[in-house]
């Protein structure tokens, strides 16, 4: 049975133009797929869904239709400008009896001066959603809330409308559960500027010889064509069995798919604490346990990537030092290991000092030096001037927050923008003094393979 939770009558939202009110409405559901929820939209919400999963899976989310979205195209300014106006329309939201309120899902761009044009075009700097239909799953317990965000007083039979669809909704996930879903067929593939890649790794190690830079981080792109249009709900079926130990993230926007699954948390804060990982440094798995924990092993003990890895402990360090009352961190990194790589992995945390919050925290670690480099500016131009792609939302922070100051971002690694019947891949790696291009490209074709694996590509050795 679900049972009705909570409802307002219409939280006032006062701006310079309007008043405008937030209705939400939450109740209890037995048994419910998050997937099923999400694919139950595919009828009259592709693309306005998003899914996320935490990498714990102690906390998934699924969002149906926008009661709102909120985007930003203020270059650098994006993350206070998306704070804004979030508080803004959350200004008079309270908390309701389980926790449950209204969260904005969404991600920004790696880079505002990239203006190279592509499968990217059209995307806004920032882009965030508040959906009209909501499922929260944690604690083994499901949640569906309406939001409706409207300057009519009289919201009546607009509300009884929604009701009415979301058990329609509820009841089609119920019912129908997930579809078996086949692997997309690819017709070809190709590796756009794959040359032009390996130059690039050359180039940008003789810079950094030449100490022009310590680190940048160079990624590239693998472009798929299928046989037949390939559905949101079909290619994250795929990811969600296949990738149990990472974050499994999916944003529509542009009639397009922005999915993956990504090993790295940018931060988390819950209850005003948080938590980072500083993840870089990389080696394949082993065929057996034994050459798996010799890889291992041997990345705990290699110079090349603990140097790449040091990059990133070092500043995400300072960002919590600046930001945190205290902070823990361990003295030398450990392995994470996931389906097909492996890599150097240290976790930080710590209080967050008064005023610090979330999206200030995106801003300030946003990009580490895990996917732009150091010195962070100077290793932004060398991307600009040696990579010849737009990151788009890759590589750059994805996640949720609330209105009590909770929230998460992944970095959007591992990752894949779906275009009907066409998929965009990307993966890149840390280009430190002694990097060697073939070496480089072969850790690119090992990142590659969550995606591909999920999109029914073929992989090689
Ligand atoms: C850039 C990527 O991954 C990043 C680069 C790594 C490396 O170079 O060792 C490891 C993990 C990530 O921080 C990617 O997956 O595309
Ligand atoms: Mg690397």
């Amino acid at each position: 049975m679900n049972r009705k939770l909570s409802a307002t009558t219409g939280d006032r939202i006062e701006t310079e133009q309007s008043t405008l009110y937030f209705h939400i409405e939450t109740i209890e559901v037995s048994r419910l797929s998050a997937l099923a929820f999400f694919e139950a939209g595919e009828q009259s919400f592709a693309g306005q869904r998003f899914f996320w999963q935490n990498r714990e899976k102690t906390f998934t989310l699924a969002g149906l239709g926008h009661a709102q979205t909120i985007s930003s195209d203020a270059k650098e300014h994006r993350f206070d400008d998306v704070e804004q106006q979030w508080k803004k329309l959350t200004q008079n939201v309270v908390n309701d009896e389980n926790n449950i309120q209204p969260i904005l899902f969404g991600g920004f761009t790696f880079d505002t001066e990239n203006e190279v044009s592509g499968e990217w075009t059209g995307f806004p700097e920032a882009f965030f959603a508040v959906a009209t239909y909501q499922l929260v799953v944690k604690n083994d317990q499901a949640y569906v809330s309406i939001h409706l965000i409207t300057d009519e007083e009289n919201t009546t039979e607009a509300l009884n409308a929604l009701r009415k669809e979301r058990d329609e909704l509820i009841h089609t996930a119920q019912v129908k559960a997930l579809k078996k879903y086949a692997k997309p067929q690819i017709k070809s593939s190709y590796e756009p500027y794959k040359e032009e890649y390996l130059e690039s790794i050359s180039k940008v190690t003789s810079l950094i010889r030449q100490k022009e830079a310590d680190k940048v981080v160079i990624a590239r792109s693998l472009a798929l064509q299928f046989e037949e249009q390939v559905t949101s709900p079909n290619v994250l079926s795929q990811v969600m069995m296949e990738q149990p130990d990472s974050y499994l993230f999916g944003l529509e926007e542009q009639g397009k798919l922005f999915f993956g699954a990504s090993p790295e948390r940018l931060v988390k804060v819950s209850d005003k604490y948080a938590y980072s990982s500083c993840i870089a440094g990389s080696i394949k798995r082993g065929k057996t346990a034994e050459e798996d924990d010799l890889l291992g092993q041997s990345l705990l003990n290699d110079t090349k990537n603990l140097s790449e890895h040091q990059y990133v402990v070092d500043m995400i360090l300072q960002t919590f030092k600046e930001n945190c009352a205290s902070y823990q961190i361990p003295n030398a990194p450990q392995l994470l290991k996931i389906r097909d790589i492996q890599h150097l992995f240290t976790p930080v945390e710590g209080p967050l000092k008064e005023g610090a919050t979330v999206l200030q925290l995106v801003k300030t670690l946003h990009p580490t030096p895990a996917l732009g480099g150091v010195p962070r500016m100077k290793a932004m131009q060398v991307i600009r001037e040696y990579e010849p792609l737009n990151r788009g939302l890759y590589a750059a922070p994805i996640g949720w927050l609330d209105a009590q100051g909770n929230g998460e971002f992944a970095v959007a690694i591992r990752s894949a923008l779906l275009a009907k019947d066409q998929a965009f891949l990307y993966a890149g790696g840390g280009i430190v003094a002694d990097s060697q291009p073939s070496s480089e490209y072969d850790e690119t074709l090992v990142k590659f393979r969550p995606m591909l694996r999920a999109l029914g590509g073929q992989l090689h050795e």
